[in-house]
């Protein structure tokens, strides 16, 4: 937990509440539904929370923005991005409804009124949203195929819509194709532990 707090330290009493009872939830969610690979249950914040929130090194998003969280799993990088931004709406959708039900379970326990669940997949979800946001869920080309149909017109923030994924590693071939319309974004240069010399966002604009 303190690490959230070392690259976040602005957070409101309730936020710091909200992230701190995530390792019981998720200890005890993950014993009965596999959420997380169960050796890396100890490094929650580091691995899971703290990654997710690196969407925030790239994007501040403004309140009344509407964030769909593609492969959300047991919520990530959803339910971290839904305690920072209070204020921004997100859609969390799975095709696996166990895993939809440890996202539900958990944002329902720590109070968050900003986050809707739906399992379903992507591929059927028809609402639109500003951004889609995503972690370890398919190659760059097929999300962009998928969530096209789901990026709004209007805009509302300083970075066009479009998706915004969390990778790793040897990124330079799945880029290719949107190279001119993509921000590469390395996570190394905001947080100094070693788990993120790899660790990448990419920003993809998508045109309505
Ligand atoms: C490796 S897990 C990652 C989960 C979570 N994003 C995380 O980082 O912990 C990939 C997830 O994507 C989901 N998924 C894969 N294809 C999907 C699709 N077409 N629609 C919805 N969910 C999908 C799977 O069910 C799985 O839960």
């Amino acid at each position: 937990m303190e690490i959230i707090l070392k690259y976040f330290p602005q957070l409101t009493e309730r936020q710091k509440e909200q992230f701190a009872a995530l390792y019981d939830l998720y200890t005890d969610w993950n014993s009965k539904i596999n959420v997380i690979s169960r050796k890396d249950i100890t490094n929650l914040y580091e691995h899971h929370v703290l990654h997710s929130l690196g969407i925030a090194k790239v994007i501040n998003f403004r309140p009344g923005t509407e964030v769909m969280d593609l492969g959300t799993g047991g919520g990530f990088p959803g339910i971290p991005l839904a305690i920072l931004f209070p204020d921004v709406q997100f859609h969390l959708v799975d095709s696996i409804g166990k895993k939809v039900k440890v996202a539900t379970e958990v944002a329902q326990a720590i109070g968050l009124e900003n986050v809707t669940t739906r399992h379903c997949r992507a591929e059927e979800e028809t609402r639109k949203f500003d951004f889609v946001v995503s972690r370890a869920v398919m190659p760059l080309a097929d999300l962009i195929k998928i969530i096209r149909k789901n990026i709004k017109k209007e805009q509302q923030n300083a970075l066009p819509n479009g998706l915004i994924c969390l990778k790793g590693g040897e990124l330079s071939h799945e880029i290719l194709p949107v190279k001119h319309k993509s921000m590469l974004h390395e996570l190394k240069n905001d947080f100094q532990e070693e788990y993120f010399d790899t660790k990448k966002v990419v920003y993809v604009t998508i045109n309505g």
